[in-house]
This record gives structure tokens, C-alpha cells and sequence, in this order.
């Protein structure tokens, strides 16, 4: 009898299979790898002292307040996550019309930033350069009689806010709210104040998607929002041109790295983005895609750790340099296994 094993001649001479076969051959081959470096940690900031809130729609996240917040930050400086992104949750009494705390260098935002940089100095510390925390309509600017987001009187407050952030010590603002200009005017005004060295991570693509609910939830935006859309300057998910000159615009405006916002269901534009541009390219992986994948894992019909992994290293594959995700401690702690 033959040997089943025996190559016949009908059989193709390049085997892709030799390479799958052992463990040491696949390592050699493989074209992506994820650590900690690829992570940035978002986090929700409370006022008050020793306050941890859990976010309904996304288990196992919390908000803290600041000297929660500043453990916090140790931790996760000591799991090699090179930066966190702050999103204050706003007391409904700061909120208003001009959106004036957003700029407040009292702010929850700027006393966090504060803290953390003298607590951890070596961790990076990213700002939510928007201004929806802070309206009392949740939308990202400011309002004209007929609820339409006036474009350059926001600026000018992104401006103030951006500016106050940098003064607090914040190592990189990130404007979210797609105004247009507003990456100019954020590196003309930090360039005029002497923050020559305060990065800028734009978000460039940043989609109007239904993936955002749960983090509205977390900081408290969804009830001011209403039954509000974000469609008159957030882009429709049916773009992919209008990203490319979204991100060519904020290139030549002064943004050192540039994002695509939500993940996994826009890895195309990722791509895209990263082959014409090769400038830094991050994802946020928002908080919709935590939820899916936690909801999935909690029931016992993914298998967590496997399933997150994997869709980290599909981001990177399409070109991601790094990846914004409210998993990052737990990737960290994976990856060290
Ligand atoms: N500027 C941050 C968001 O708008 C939402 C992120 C998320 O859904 O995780
Ligand atoms: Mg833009």
C-alpha cells in the first residue's frame, strides 16, 4: 500500500502549507505582531476623591476620579502602554450654551492632565480637544437659532481649549469634533504660545456611526444629545474619497498623526490612508466594538482573549500604528502571558 504521505507528481511543487506546519516556521513568517506599544488606554475622569463608577453598557470599564485615576496611570505605565486619552465626564451644572469649562484651566480635564504628569511624567497624556462634554445639546461646537453647529466661532473655543490642555501639560491634544480648520488654527495657536513640542492627533475620519452609544453613555452626553445626529459634520459611513481628503487637509494643517474613527468596520479607509499618506495612522477602536466583543464573551459564545487579539492585529495589518481601545490593559496583560 502506499504511503498516503508520498508526493505525486500531480501535486503542486510550492506547498503554502510547509510554512503553516510548525509553530518556530509560522513566527518566522508572520507579518504583524501587536505589543504594548501599540496601545493607547481611553479613560473617563469623575470629580470628586476616591469615585469609581461602572459604565452599564461597557463591562469591566469604570470612571474614576482623579487620584483613582492617577493609580490608574501607574499601572498602566507599568504594563508598557505608552499613553492614555482622557475624557472628563462633565457635572450637568458645568454644562451651557458657550461651552465656556471647556476652557477652564480648573477644569476636570486640565486638573487631571495636572495630576497625572506629575505623578507619571513618562507616560504620554492625550486630550479630547471637542466640546460636547460641555454643551448643554451635546453637540461637539456651538449653535446657531436653528441647532446648526456654527463652524469657526467653534474653533475659536477649541482654540482656548486646546491652548489650556497644553498649559496643564498635556503631551498630545486630539481635536475629535471635525470642524474644518481646526488643526491650522490649534497649531498656530500652540506654535504663538510657545507649545512647540505639543503633538496633534487628529482625528481626521471620524465617522458618524451608531458604534459610539455606549461611550455617551459614559460620559453622560447621550441624554443632552436626544434624539440629536452628528451628521452635519461627522462624515457618512458611505465615504472613502472624502477620508483621503479629510486627512490630506489635516496633514497640511500641522497634524503629526491622524485617525480613523470607529475600527474594524472601516479598515479599508485605514489602508487607504496609510498607503497614500504613510504619515502615523491610529484607529479608535470605539466603544461599541468593546461592547460586541464583551457581550459576545460574557455569554460564552467568543472566546475573549482570542477574539480581541485578533481583531488588534487585523487593525495593524491594515496598516494601523497604533490602536485607541478600552482593552488595552488586558492586551497588555495578555501579551505578557
Ligand atoms: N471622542 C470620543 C467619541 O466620540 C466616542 C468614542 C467611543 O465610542 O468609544
Ligand atoms: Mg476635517
Amino acid at each position: 500500500m502506499a504511503d498516503l504521505d508520498t508526493p505525486r507528481s500531480s501535486y503542486p511543487v510550492t506547498r503554502m502549507r510547509r510554512m503553516r506546519r510548525d509553530d518556530f516556521s509560522r513566527r518566522m513568517m508572520r507579518e504583524t505582531t501587536l505589543t504594548p506599544d501599540d496601545l493607547i488606554y481611553p479613560v473617563f475622569v469623575l470629580e470628586g476623591s476616591g469615585e469609581r463608577e461602572a459604565v452599564a453598557s461597557m463591562p469591566g470599564v469604570e470612571r474614576l476620579s482623579i487620584d483613582l485615576l492617577v493609580e490608574e496611570a501607574r499601572a498602566v505605565q507599568r504594563m508598557g502602554i505608552p499613553a492614555m486619552a482622557l475624557f472628563p465626564v462633565t457635572p450637568l451644572s458645568a454644562k451651557s450654551l458657550d461651552a465656556a469649562e471647556a476652557f477652564n484651566p480648573g477644569g476636570l480635564a486640565q486638573r487631571a492632565v495636572r495630576a497625572l504628569k506629575d505623578a507619571v511624567p513618562e507616560l504620554g497624556i492625550m486630550t479630547d480637544v471637542a466640546l460636547d462634554p460641555f454643551t448643554t445639546h451635546g453637540q461637539d461646537g456651538l449653535i446657531d437659532e436653528a441647532g446648526y453647529v456654527m463652524n469657526d466661532p467653534t474653533v475659536e473655543v477649541l482654540v482656548r481649549q486646546a491652548l489650556s490642555h497644553a498649559e496643564a501639560g498635556a503631551d498630545i491634544v486630539a481635536p475629535s469634533d471635525m470642524m474644518d480648520g481646526r488643526i491650522g488654527a490649534v497649531r498656530a495657536a500652540l506654535e504663538a504660545e510657545g507649545h512647540i513640542h505639543t503633538r496633534i492627533l487628529a482625528y481626521s475620519a471620524k465617522y458618524a456611526s451608531s458604534y459610539y452609544g455606549p461611550f455617551r453613555d459614559a460620559v453622560g452626553s447621550a441624554a443632552n444629545l436626544g434624539g440629536g445626529n452628528k451628521y452635519t459634520y461627522q462624515m457618512d459611513p458611505a465615504n472613502s474619497d472624502e477620508a483621503i481628503h479629510e486627512v490630506a487637509l489635516d496633514l497640511e494643517e500641522g497634524a503629526d498623526m491622524v485617525m480613523v474613527k470607529p475600527g474594524m468596520p472601516y479598515l479599508d479607509i485605514v489602508r487607504r490612508i496609510k498607503d497614500q499618506f504613510g504619515a502615523p495612522t491610529f484607529v479608535y477602536h470605539v466603544s461599541g466594538e468593546y461592547a460586541m466583543l464583551k457581550a459576545a464573551s460574557q455569554n460564552g459564545w467568543l472566546d475573549e482573549k482570542a477574539v480581541v487579539l485578533e481583531a488588534m492585529v487585523s487593525m495593524k495589518r491594515a496598516g494601523a500604528d497604533g490602536v485607541l481601545t478600552y482593552y488595552a490593559k488586558d492586551i497588555a496583560r495578555w501579551l505578557a502571558e
